[in-house]
């Protein structure tokens, strides 16, 4: 089937001082050869005017390099301009190229070509889309190192390793009279199996902190109404994100605003808890500040130091304002805010060493405390983020260690008995770590991916 030669803006929309465009396919070289004329040194950068094939006349001028296939991106022949960055450079461009006979590229099309070509496996475009996407450092980074392949090697290198402890079974059943008994068989590959789910259920483990720094976490903001929670959260957004009043019950819709904690935070402002809401509106706002309260995986209780007579009482059973009920909501470790501490004639200094909870005095209309709070929040926000090594980013690939290790676990079960069940289960757990790279079942996954890539990557 002949493949097209495709172009794109590479760079981002818009005007720039510089735009990049890229070319890729059979018929990359002699378009370019159409539009500049003079030859040039592959893989060596060119000033060069670009001319309109129709009348000669100058389009623009600009930088071009060209990389011989199959050593580019795509493993095309590919060329790269970087022209000005003018919707008037690019109209003139794209006619040119089109008449040339070059087609737009569609979204993520440079990057399907470079997975078709074997110059990037699944795992890797996936951490291309990370990397575009990436807003934190540590997103930046752990797109990085799975786009250098750490993830795939790790995922190959199991591969192997399973396909190494099925050998002498499946030697077993094609030679049943020769050599091993299956007794022997078991006592050999029994263990070798356990030690790779063993290996593979950390590395599962370890997948959600992966996922943390990729998708990023989530912070609820809770408490009874007038505590504080919006004012708090505009102090910590930097901005007037959610409205601020002294009515009871101002917020009644979730308010999102995120920030970067080292890891992508979304901090949820919501509704006042309180059991006698005024209204039905109220009431659903509660609902939805329970639920978020429940899937968040740090909340923040915000209450009003000057109304809270006694800490010892509200955590031993809860107080008039602040039922049990909210208490519940809390999970150990989560972060308790006495706020507005400027009401106080002497700030009590939160206890932390006996609570199960990080206390800490603020007040978000004088910022007293508020460096505290991003510290603490940052803290849990990346706890347990931090591990250097191979890291399963997304549902996908978790999906498949865990179908991994549930045929590893019959493999177990069937080796002693039915030594020819227990290669099928191996043989199906190496093909479950083939789907990391999209060695196994690219096809099925293919169009979920691309579908997040833009135009011109
Ligand atoms: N003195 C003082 N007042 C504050 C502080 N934080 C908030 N307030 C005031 O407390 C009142 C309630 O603040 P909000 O931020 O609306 O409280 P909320 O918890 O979001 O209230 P609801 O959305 O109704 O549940 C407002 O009048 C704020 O100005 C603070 O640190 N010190
Ligand atoms: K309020
Ligand atoms: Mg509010």
């Amino acid at each position: 089937m002949a493949v097209d030669t495709i172009f794109a803006r590479a760079s981002g929309a818009g005007k720039a001082g510089v735009a990049v465009y890229r070319l890729s396919g059979p018929e990359a070289f002699s378009i370019f050869r159409k539009l500049v004329g003079k030859p040039i040194v592959n893989r060596e950068a060119a000033y060069v005017a670009v001319r309109d094939p129709a009348d000669g006349s100058v389009i623009d001028q600009g930088l071009a390099i060209l990389f011989e296939g199959p050593r580019s991106f795509t493993g095309e022949d590919t060329l790269e301009l970087s022209l000005h960055g003018s919707r008037a450079v690019e109209e003139a461009l794209y006619d040119a190229l089109s008449r040339a006979g070059a087609r737009p590229a569609e979204a993520g099309e440079f990057t399907l070509r470079a997975l078709k070509n074997d110059k990037l496996d699944l795992a890797q475009v996936e951490a291309l889309a990370d990397l575009i996407d990436s807003e934190t450092s540590l997103q930046r980074k752990q797109a990085l190192g799975q786009l250098e392949g750490r993830l795939s090697e790790a995922a190959e290198r199991w591969r192997k390793d399973i396909l190494a402890v099925m050998a002498p079974l499946e030697a077993d059943i094609d030679f049943p009279d020769e050599g091993d008994v299956p007794a022997a068989v078991a006592a050999r590959a029994g263990p070798a199996i356990a030690a790779l789910k063993t290996s593979l259920t950390t590395f599962l483990n370890q997948s959600v902190s992966a996922r943390k720094i990729r998708e990023g976490v989530s912070i609820a903001i809770i408490g009874p109404p007038n505590a504080g929670k919006s004012s708090l959260v505009n102090a910590l957004a930097g901005s007037e994100v959610a409205i601020v009043s002294d009515i009871a019950g101002t917020t009644r819709d979730i308010v999102e605003t995120r920030l970067d904690l080292g890891v992508v935070a979304t901090i949820a402002d919501t509704a006042g808890l309180r059991g006698m809401a005024s209204d039905v509106i109220e009431e659903e706002g509660v609902k939805r500040a329970k639920k978020r309260a429940e899937e968040a995986d740090v909340r923040v209780l915000v209450l009003d130091a000057a109304a809270v007579v006694s800490r010892e009482t509200l955590l031993s059973g809860g107080v008039e304002n602040v039922p049990r009920e909210t208490l519940d909501l809390l999970q150990p470790r989560d972060i308790i805010v006495w706020n507005k501490s400027d009401k106080l004639n002497a700030v009590a200094s939160p206890e932390n060493e006996h609570s199960p909870y990080t206390e800490l005095s603020v007040s978000a209309k004088t910022g007293a405390g508020m460096a505290e709070l991003v510290q603490a929040l940052t803290q849990k926000a990346v706890e347990g983020a931090h591990h250097d090594g191979p890291a399963l980013t997304r549902a996908r690939h978790a999906a498949a260690v865990e179908e991994a290790i549930a045929a590893l676990t019959r493999a177990e079960a069937n080796i002693a008995a039915a030594p020819e069940l227990a290669a099928e289960d191996a043989r199906l757990a190496a093909r479950s770590l083939g789907k990391i790279t999209g060695a196994v079942g690219v096809e099925d996954v293919l169009g979920e991916i691309f579908s997040r890539f833009c135009i011109g990557k």
